[in-house]
């Protein structure tokens, strides 16, 4: 897949002009990483706003819910009934989308529902019911994972096609924060003792059989894991596979994506064997309690933008980040030069 470079010459004079702004050399930190990098993404200095901010929340459920006690601290029913939720612009990411002027989509990848009722466009790129309980069986059917990454893909372009500039991808699905913790562990080599999370908030027992469910799951793949769509066959969902898409997308197209919590981290990683210059147009949101995410991050040299102790997925925190990016570009915009002030 191809994938477009960032603008060298952008990000050298972005650099110069904000050596040059009416501050100390530096004074501005991050904010002026961010300008040189959006510069860079945009190829042009100051880069353009980001007036169309977009949040796709691909929704799924996964098999590791299903048997004995659970590895969530919610069932899985929550998954559907969320979905209605971001369709009546009350979940947690609609309402701080809306703080930004960022869109929110919600679609249906793999929920365990029909979801009766539900607009025919949020299901149309539902790829199965639920994904395989991967302690036990694979994820998915052979193809689906290419099936699903195509999806993510599809999506993105829509967006994109539809005047997004910046890409932000959301998840909802309960357990997914195990499969995130697979496939990190699995990408990176970890054992799952060091990845696993607590998630929705689970006690040390539903950690424990966390741990459990990954290092069968690890075991159960084998060497599988090596190769980007088996792993996601093997430990990933149909959800997985969608969000590494849609990543890989924006990056294709040259549009920035603001990844999220531990689900996008997880997906990135993956997305990143199978296109590695896609990295160049992510940037990290925030940081997750969750472990997984800052292995995946580490790994990614990505360096979470916020901070601030969430654990919702969604999109909930990148979505925050947009602010700070957004006075990167005003800063590098509209701020004087210093030689005209002394
Ligand atoms: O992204 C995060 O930091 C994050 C951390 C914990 C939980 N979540 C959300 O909670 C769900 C997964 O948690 P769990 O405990 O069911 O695996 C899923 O819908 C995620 O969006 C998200
Ligand atoms: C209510 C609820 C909302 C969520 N949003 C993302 N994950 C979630 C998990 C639960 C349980």
């Amino acid at each position: 897949m191809a994938i477009p470079a960032p603008d060298e010459s952008a990000f050298t004079a972005a650099r110069g002009r904000l050596d040059a702004l009416v501050k100390p050399l530096g004074a501005l930190g991050r904010l002026e990483d961010l300008a040189a990098w959006l510069s860079a993404a945009h190829g042009e200095v100051p880069p353009r706003p980001l007036d169309d901010v977009r949040v796709v929340v691909f929704a799924g459920d996964h098999g590791v819910t299903g048997a004995g006690p659970g590895v969530s601290a919610y069932p899985r029913e929550v998954t559907a009934a969320m979905v209605r939720v971001f369709l009546a612009g009350k979940s947690g990411v609609n309402v701080l989308a809306r703080q930004v002027g960022a869109r929110v989509r919600v679609v249906d990848i793999a929920v365990d529902d029909d979801l009766d009722g539900v607009p025919e466009q949020v299901r149309a790129h539902k790829i199965r019911r639920g994904s395989g309980a991967i302690d036990v069986t694979d994820a998915l059917e052979p193809g689906e994972a290419e099936r699903a990454f195509e999806a993510g893909r599809a999506v993105a372009d829509e967006e994109i096609d539809a005047g997004a500039d910046l890409l932000i991808p959301g998840d909802m699905g309960i357990g997914n924060t195990t499969i995130a913790a697979a496939l990190v562990a699995a990408s990176l080599g970890l054992p799952a003792g060091e990845v696993v999370g607590t998630g929705t908030g689970v006690d040390e027992a539903g950690r424990a059989r966390k741990v459990s469910v990954v290092s069968a799951a690890l075991a159960r793949a084998g060497s599988r894991t090596s190769q980007p769509f088996a792993l996601l066959t093997a430990l990933g969902s149909a959800c997985a596979a969608a969000t590494a898409g849609f990543l890989v997308q924006g990056a294709a197209r040259g549009v920035p994506v603001l990844l999220d919590g531990v689900f996008s981290g997880a997906a990135a990683l993956v997305a990143r064997d199978i296109a590695p210059d896609a990295v160049r147009w992510w940037l990290a949101g925030h940081r997750s309690t969750e472990p997984s995410q800052h292995f995946a991050l580490k790994a990614l040299g990505l360096d979470p933008i916020l901070d601030l102790g969430l654990r919702l997925g969604e999109g909930s925190g990148a979505v925050q980040a947009v602010t700070t990016l957004r006075a990167a570009r005003a800063v590098i915009a509209d701020m004087g030069l210093l030689a005209d002030a002394v």
